[in-house]
């Protein structure tokens, strides 16, 4: 059974923190794990590689590499339908992305100052392509394009291969953004070595893309060695929806998140314990037939939950904001009246037409979102991860006579002597 709590009941706020404890991404246990992998993969390199791959994904990474022939000679063996599917999801989400590219500046001010910034593309990116529980020849796409198209010169992929087995998508997916640097490692010892570098791989500046706890722990971990995006964990999902939804209809697209992982996590607000009712019972039906049963019961069952709220545009919005999630859809005919009561969510699906799985495939924003509330301060994978910006400033001998000596006098007040001193030699030489 998943579990029932309505905004009536007097112990609501407690029962809501539970629930959004329930989702195991940032456990202490995990986070312990993971530092010890990492500690593992500083001291022993690329032999941690091998051990950790043996440990975790059943099989002998020899080379750790994939070789762009080998990349082609598994791309060869994936179906031409589902290749074109990724060409024309690439091409969606290459237009969307290109529409992020932000332009430089530089103006003159009333001072005579001529201000600005010049954005510069990251040289080395690392890109985690998930593959414990499935396989994500979409995330390949979600990953590389961006950096793609702000001129990243390193590309790095790195993607677990349980068993041994190259997926012949993901690397249909590697070869249409072009990515030729790839290795056969995932989890947290994939995110260290990215980040501190192996006799085979040498480190990158940052490091991006989803994955489950462990990855997103050990993203948590190397922060501030290298840039990572946001912490992307296991998928979840808000529908907010009023009871003129097919029951069916919001039942899949709640199961949708909860198949990828058993810590993922599925939530539906409406104003109707009734359309709560039918739409366990239509979950029940699915679960029974889908070839996922086991995770997606566990997620369901262990983590998910169905909230009755008094109004959707009221105290639904509020547990909305306080659930911050991932993937919010709106399954009602106006969305735009609830859109302004939002504050924090990751992606928002408009309207009972839009299920979330349209976004994580083809509609061209990104799908490596932020998770577990994290959407409060951080959004979607965007082109802007991978650039940064240098401000430009330029003083005329003239404009410098006019804001010089406002820096001289903070210099002093600081008591930075030489500071103040580079302004007043300039315009001593000045006035000579
Ligand atoms: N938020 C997003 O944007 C987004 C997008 C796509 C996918 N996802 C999420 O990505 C995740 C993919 O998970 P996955 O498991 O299929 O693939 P994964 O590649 O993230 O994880 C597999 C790796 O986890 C490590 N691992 C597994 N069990 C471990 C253990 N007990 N101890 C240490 N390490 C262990 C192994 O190294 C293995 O290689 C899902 O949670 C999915 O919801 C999120
Ligand atoms: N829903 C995931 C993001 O949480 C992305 C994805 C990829 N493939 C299917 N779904
Ligand atoms: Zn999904």
């Amino acid at each position: 059974m998943v579990q029932r709590l309505t905004t009536a009941a007097a112990d609501f706020d407690g029962q809501l923190t539970t629930l959004l404890s329930r989702k195991q991404e940032a456990s202490p246990a995990v986070a312990e794990a993971v530092r010890g992998i990492i500690q593992q993969v500083i001291k022993e390199g690329d032999g941690a590689l091998r051990d950790l791959t043996r440990r975790f994904d059943s099989h002998e990474a020899d080379s750790l590499a994939i070789s762009v022939a080998e990349r082609d000679a598994a791309a060869d063996r994936a179906s031409p339908e589902a290749v074109a599917a990724l060409e024309a999801a690439a091409a969606r989400i290459e237009t969307y992305h290109r529409k992020q590219m932000p332009d430089d500046e530089l103006y003159t001010d009333e001072e005579g100052v001529t201000l600005g910034w010049r954005w510069t593309p990251l040289e080395a990116v690392g890109l985690y392509v998930p593959g414990g529980l499935a396989s994500y020849p979409s995330s390949v796409l979600m990953n590389a394009i961006p950096p793609r198209v702000a001129a990243v010169p390193r590309m790095v992929m790195v993607v677990p291969t349980p068993d041994g087995q190259i997926n012949p998508l993901v690397m249909a997916a590697a070869r249409i953004c072009g990515i030729e640097e790839i290795y056969r490692i995932g989890g947290a010892q994939a995110v260290a070595a990215l980040a501190y570098g192996t006799e085979t791989i040498a480190s990158v500046d940052k490091i991006v893309g989803p994955g489950n706890a462990y990855v997103a722990a050990a993203k948590r971990e190397v922060f501030g060695h290298v840039g990572i995006d946001s912490i992307a964990g296991p998928s979840e999902i808000v529908v907010v929806s009023d009871n003129r939804s097919p029951a069916p209809w919001v039942a899949a697209d709640l199961l949708s998140q909860a198949e990828h992982d058993p810590s993922s996590q599925s939530i539906l607000i409406t104003d109707d314990a009734a359309f709560a009712d039918a739409v366990e019972g239509a979950a029940e039906d699915l679960l029974a037939v889908s070839p996922r049963e086991a995770i997606t019961r566990r997620a369901w069952e262990q983590n998910s939950a169905l909230i009755v709220v008094r109004r959707l545009g009221g105290d639904g919005m509020e547990v909305v904001n306080r659930l911050a999630p991932e993937h919010l859809e709106l399954a009602v005919d106006k969305p735009e009246d609830l859109l302004p009561s939002i504050r924090h969510a990751g992606a928002i699906f408009l309207g009972r037409h839009t299920p979330e799985a349209v976004g994580d495939y083809v509609a061209g924003p990104n799908h490596v979102l932020p998770t577990a509330r994290a959407a409060r301060f951080s959004s979607g994978l965007s082109v802007a991860d991978f650039l940064k910006r240098s401000s430009l400033i330029g003083c005329s001998a003239e404009s410098l006579e006019v804001i010089g000596p406002l820096a001289m006098t903070l210099a002093e007040k600081e008591g930075l002597w030489a500071h103040g001193e580079s302004v007043r030699q300039r315009l001593e030489d000045r006035g000579q």
